[in-house]
């Protein structure tokens, strides 16, 4: 990906490692320095661009890694230049990975829950021209060194097929362990102790070149106590869920239309991946909570009022009806 300016220039190392302030790096000594702000721009068109293009290779409604989304989250942003393009004139941009922290709650093999804060594959993206060149090798593997941590440790939100080949051809990682919200984990993910976020995620006080950063070792960090299985919602937020509410239209109408006939393509769904992967148009959806601002904004309809004066009895029987709905069941609708 090329931009108008010197990316060459403004990202000296072949990979660039940004947290939330996106700030950029330091030049080359003898590199003309333009104002700081103009450089924070310049990085932030990367982002913004990089995310893009990230969401229509996976044909997401938005994208999930933006400037404005990057400083508001504490996750990490791995950005691989093409070092060839330099001697060519302002460089280019390869691709991108952006990793965070996420307390998830996961279920093992015997289906317990589990309360965790994996490290998370959040969004990856290496340019059309050049995939299968080894580019996403690459950088997810300076990632793992970076924040030290083994491939199975890693939870991934909604990986895309592309993204499951990757893995399995690479760390051979194949046997999921089923859960019921967008993260797919594999087998081995509890078998060790999770270690904790390295200082590119925990120091995020300073954008750093790949090359001039030695990693200090890290404290462990303590996992929160395991809660009383009743206390667990199994779901868990995934940075892919705002899609789900940009694309909602107003109650009544985000009422899923019934298909006469089962789609042509369905989504994919194996036993060993439970829902997750799946990553076909995002299904129109209501948070719990904006469903009941909605339902308290909306005066009731002059039969609703009829009914509710002649019926006391209906409306918290049919509350209670529905709060008992299974919580994966709820947030589709
Ligand atoms: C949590 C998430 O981020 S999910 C979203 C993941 N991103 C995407 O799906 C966007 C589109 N895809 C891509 O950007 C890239 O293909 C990536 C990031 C998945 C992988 O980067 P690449 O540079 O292509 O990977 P790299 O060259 O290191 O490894 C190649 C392997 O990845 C897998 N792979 C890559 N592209 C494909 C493809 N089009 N079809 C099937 N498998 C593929 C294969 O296992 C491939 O090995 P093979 O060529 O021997 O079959």
């Amino acid at each position: 990906m090329e931009f108008p300016f010197d990316v060459d220039a403004l990202l000296p190392e072949r990979i660039t490692v940004l947290d939330q302030h996106l700030r950029p790096p330091a030049r080359r000594p003898g590199t003309t320095t333009p104002a700081r702000v103009d450089l924070q721009q310049q990085i932030m068109t990367i982002v913004d661009e990089l995310g893009k293009a990230s969401a229509k290779a996976q044909h997401l409604p938005a994208p999930i890694t933006s400037a404005s989304r990057m400083q508001s989250n504490r996750h990490v942003i791995y950005v691989l230049k093409d070092t060839s393009a330099r001697p060519a004139g302002k460089g280019a941009i390869i691709g991108f990975l952006k990793v965070g922290y996420k307390k998830l709650f996961v279920l093992d093999d015997r289906e317990a829950h589990n309360e965790v804060e994996p490290l998370c594959i959040l969004d990856f993206y290496i340019h059309e021209s050049v995939q299968r060149h080894g580019h996403g090798q690459e950088l997810f593997h300076y990632m793992l060194q970076k924040e030290r941590v083994e491939p199975h440790q890693l939870a991934i939100d909604r990986p895309s097929p592309k993204l499951l080949k990757f893995l399995n051809k690479h760390y051979n990682l194949e046997t999921t362990v089923p859960q019921v919200n967008n993260f797919v984990i594999f087998e081995g993910f509890f078998a060790h102790q999770h270690r904790p976020p390295a200082p590119s995620l925990r120091a995020t006080r300073h954008s750093r070149a790949a090359a001039a950063d030695p990693t200090p070792a890290a404290p462990a960090r303590k996992l929160p106590p395991k809660r009383a299985e009743g206390d667990i919602k199994p779901y868990s937020s995934s940075d892919r869920e705002f899609l789900k509410v940009a694309v909602e239209p107003p109650w009544p109408l985000n009422r899923a239309p019934r298909r006469a006939t089962p789609p042509a393509h369905p989504p994919p769904r194996s036993s060993s991946l439970g829902n997750s992967p799946d990553r076909g148009p995002l299904r129109p959806f209501v948070p719990e909570q904006e469903l009941l601002r909605s339902l308290r904004l909306c005066p009731p309809h002059p039969t609703a009022r009829l009914l509710l004066a002649t019926d006391p009895g209906g409306s918290p029987a049919q509350r209670r009806r529905t709060s008992s709905l299974p919580r994966s069941d709820e947030s589709r609708y």
